[in-house]
């Protein structure tokens, strides 16, 4: 299954005296099994954009062809199409309600029409995917969690409805850099297991260059770069006008290469940043 968003323009409070253009003439396509970084200064369009991804909100113009089914058509039955395209929220733990954790994670399946077994089975896979023991918190309540496991039993009710799209609105806000670190394993985990398509949205650098295939950038509500995260990043100059900041591996690699080390691409990987390093100290 692919996106393809063509043309989105979208306009908050319409013709009251604080409208806003949030996203203007927006056009992109997202393949199958593709994880999408998506940046942007705050106030660029980001979450106005995934919110148009699972039909929260309704275009003023443009287009959401999802599969071979357009979203913004007038006929089509919203419901389907938030069990393909599951939006987790910034800080999704603040939506947890039931009392015990097994109960919220069965929230969204119990609405598929599945038999109890397959419910069961949904919210077992879901809660050991996202890297919790299913034994020891099915019958806890999500507020006898850490903040980190709030957070994945959140996602875990979403991962249970199986979508074929996950939409992580900066998934690690907030978190320490343990649980920062954990949180994003298990996205990667969940992108090897479920082949879906990923879009994570991030104001962190490193790890959008890191795991991305391929990175979106957004500024003013436009759609500024679509491309790999090296042909994005190779453009740090303009990335910087944004207002956005380097990975870390590129702004290395720069002063490397200011001081005369020849240092080929533009992310670098781990080793290749190292070896860099431990040639200069050599010096
Ligand atoms: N409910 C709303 N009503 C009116 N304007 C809104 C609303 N939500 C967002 N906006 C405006 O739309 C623009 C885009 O906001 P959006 O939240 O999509 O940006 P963002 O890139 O997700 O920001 P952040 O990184 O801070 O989450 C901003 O100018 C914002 O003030």
């Amino acid at each position: 299954m692919s996106i393809e968003v063509k043309g989105l323009t979208h306009i908050y409070s319409e013709g009251l005296p604080d409208e806003s253009l949030a996203l203007e003439d927006i056009s992109f396509r997202a393949e199958d099994g593709q994880l999408v970084g998506l940046i942007g200064h705050t106030g660029s369009g980001k979450s106005t954009l995934v919110q148009h991804l699972n039909g929260l909100l309704k275009p003023k113009k443009g287009h959401i062809i999802v599969g071979d089914v357009d979203i913004t058509a007038e006929n089509v039955v919203m419901r389907d199409i938030r069990r393909k395209i599951g939006l987790v929220f910034q800080y999704p733990e603040y939506q947890l309600f039931e009392e015990t954790v097994a109960k919220d994670v069965a929230f969204g399946p119990s609405n598929l029409g599945l038999t109890a077994e397959e419910v069961d089975e949904r919210v077992r896979e879901a809660i050991e995917l996202v890297g919790l023991d299913y034994d020891k918190v099915k019958n806890l309540s999500p507020f006898d969690l850490s903040g980190g496991q709030k957070r994945r039993a959140a996602i875990a009710g979403v991962i249970a409805m199986k979508p074929e799209v996950l939409i992580l609105d900066e998934p690690t806000a907030g978190l320490n850099p343990k649980a920062h670190a954990d949180i994003l394993s298990m996205v990667e985990k969940i992108h090897e297991s479920e082949k879906n398509i990923i879009f994570l949205v991030s104001h962190n650098m490193d790890d959008i260059a890191r795991m991305s295939d391929k990175v979106l950038v957004m500024d003013h509500g436009k759609m500024m770069m679509d491309g790999t995260p090296e042909e994005v990043f190779s453009r740090g100059d303009e990335l910087k006008k944004m207002g956005l900041a380097l990975p870390a591996s590129m702004e290395i690699a720069a002063q490397l290469r200011e001081n005369g080390f020849a240092v080929g691409g533009t992310c670098l990987t781990m080793e290749e940043t190292a070896d860099g390093i431990a040639e200069v100290l050599k010096r």
